[in-house]
């Protein structure tokens, strides 16, 4: 294990699209971590996809299924961990997020939506004009996500690789104990 992190969980947060999936799997790999993305342990054990618990459930019954999976998350240790892009929004989640260290992925509404604008697997840009609705959620939640301890700007054009080793190469700036440098 690298011990950069000394075993506390590394959490991924943003928007949809910004790349916590993607980026937490390399990260994972660089640590010497697990790698856990709520929403695939969320649809694994609710044997549906996210567009179906929306339609079926209801978007308050997913974010119950989110804090459930992330509570359960948070007793392990040695986890790179990518949440659902939502996961900032209930004040609880935030009891367990601040166990770790967080980090935010932060990506302009162009950048994310050139990335999902084929995708239509997150209900919540079922919509006639995503963009938009990208441009209001992410004003909404700004505030929230700027509370991660690390904050990430993407570029255009960075790869994935680059985005995670800039995160390993900024942990040490942040990290909270003194004693785990
Ligand atoms: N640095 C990158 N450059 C180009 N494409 C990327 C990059 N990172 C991720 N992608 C692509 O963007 C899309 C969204 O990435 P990903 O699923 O990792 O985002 P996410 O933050 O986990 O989103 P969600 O909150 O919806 O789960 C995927 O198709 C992925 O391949
Ligand atoms: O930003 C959000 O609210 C979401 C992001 C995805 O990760 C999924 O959790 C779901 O599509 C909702
Ligand atoms: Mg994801």
């Amino acid at each position: 294990m690298n011990n950069l992190l000394q075993g506390i969980n590394l959490y991924l947060v943003g928007m949809m699209g910004a790349g916590k999936t993607t980026v937490g799997r390399l990260l994972a790999s660089e640590l010497g971590y697990g790698f856990v993305d709520t929403d695939e342990v969320i649809t694994a054990s609710a044997k549906k996809s996210i567009n179906n618990i929306f339609a079926e459930e209801g978007e308050a019954e997913f974010r119950k299924l989110e804090s459930d999976v992330l509570s359960q998350v948070s007793a392990y240790t040695k986890l790179a961990v990518a949440t659902g892009g939502g996961i900032i929004l209930k004040r609880e989640n935030w009891s367990y997020l601040h166990h770790g260290l967080i980090v935010w992925l932060d990506a302009t509404p162009e950048l994310l939506y050139n990335r999902l604008k084929q995708d239509t697997t997150r209900p919540l840009l079922q919509d006639s004009n995503p963009l938009l609705k990208i441009t209001n959620i992410l004003k909404e939640r700004e505030s929230l996500y700027a509370l991660a301890d690390l904050r990430i700007t993407l570029q255009e054009g960075e790869t994935p690789e680059e985005i995670a080793k800039r995160v390993m190469n900024q942990i040490p700036s942040v990290l909270k104990h003194s004693d785990a440098v």
